[in-house]
């Protein structure tokens, strides 16, 4: 199995806001997202680009992955912030807004131009009608054509912004959409990550969301404020009993009279070696996230 990465809580910061970068070295979220795209007025956009460089090249994040979400290459900014984010030192840059394969694409040959490192990853907002119609070839083309590509973000705004649906408890005039890019996403191997939040007042609506989240497959949330990164570590990480329930199963089937069975019964339930393989991944990410604190 590849190595697990925990993004459980992925937590965005205008990149004009030094306090919050500072902030973020050493709040417990496994990701953060230095924003210079939609968190960030035109006027203030090429001194957060700097600002957000220098931070990054500073260091100090940790474990923390960092990611620059960049301005799209259809804007004044998208160019100069790719060449920025390349030789930043950053994890990967999030590409807002893409349509398509051929945007990531274009991307990708910009960061090659650049001569940006191979460890450097690529994360796509779905976040437009035309993406969510999209997901499959997005997936499938920059994963297996270009490779950077390692996780989707879904960009729930936007999609309510454009599609005109509303935000309702429960979401069910988006979970079409939202599984759309769930099934896409895990097609091609790649991470996806759940939209904000945006009511920060209402604790137990955002809880809820994160495991409507969790239940639809997805790996961790996009969040907006630090108060946000408790509940989202605790909800998209499998639960104590889990891991223990998962643990049983691996060890049933490593029993010498198990080992070449297909299928087991276990505590009354039916276990194939497929349970096992999500087993093994329960305690990988348990394990993994063990491992970060
Ligand atoms: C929403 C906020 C503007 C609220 O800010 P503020 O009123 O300052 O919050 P607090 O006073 O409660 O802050 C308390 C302390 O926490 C720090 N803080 C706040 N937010 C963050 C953050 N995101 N990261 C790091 N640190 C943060 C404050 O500095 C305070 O610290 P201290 O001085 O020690 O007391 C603000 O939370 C905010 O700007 N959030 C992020 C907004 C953002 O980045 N938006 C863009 C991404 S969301 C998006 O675009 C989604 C997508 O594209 C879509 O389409 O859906
Ligand atoms: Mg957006």
């Amino acid at each position: 199995m590849t190595a697990i990465r925990p993004r459980r809580s992925v937590l965005y910061m205008p990149g004009s806001n030094a306090r919050a970068i500072e902030k973020a070295r050493s709040l417990p979220a496994d990701a953060v997202i230095l924003d210079l795209e939609d968190a960030v007025a035109p006027e203030a956009k090429a001194a957060a680009r700097e600002q957000v460089v220098a931070s990054v090249k500073a260091g100090g994040f940790g474990r923390r992955e960092v990611v620059i979400r960049v301005n799209g290459l259809d804007t004044p900014w998208g160019h100069d912030d790719l060449l920025a984010a390349a030789s930043s030192g950053a994890d990967a840059v999030l590409v807002p807004k893409v349509s398509d394969a051929d945007a990531i694409g274009a991307v990708e040959l910009a960061l090659a131009t650049a001569r940006a490192p191979d460890a450097l990853r690529v994360w796509a907002m779905i976040e437009t009608p035309i993406a969510i119609l999209h997901a499959e070839a997005i997936a499938r083309a920059a994963r297996h054509e270009t490779g950077r590509l390692a996780c989707f973000v879904l960009g729930t705004n936007d999609i309510a912004k454009e599609t005109r649906a509303r935000f309702v408890p429960g979401r069910w005039t988006m979970l079409p959409w939202l599984a759309t890019v769930v099934v896409a996403a895990r097609a091609h191997g790649l991470d996806v990550l759940d939209g904000v939040y945006n009511d920060l007042q209402d604790e137990a609506g955002f809880r809820a969301e994160c495991e409507q989240g969790r239940d639809l497959g997805m790996d961790g949330k996009t969040l907006i404020h630090p108060n946000q990164i408790p509940a989202a570590n605790e909800i998209f990480a499998p639960a104590p009993a889990e891991v223990e329930a998962a643990r049983k199963i691996i060890s049933a089937f490593d029993l010498p009279e198990n080992r070449g069975r297909g299928v087991i019964s276990l505590g009354g339930r039916m276990v194939e070696r497929m349970h096992a393989e999500m087993a093994a991944r329960t305690v990988a990410l348990a394990d993994a996230i063990a491992s970060a604190r």
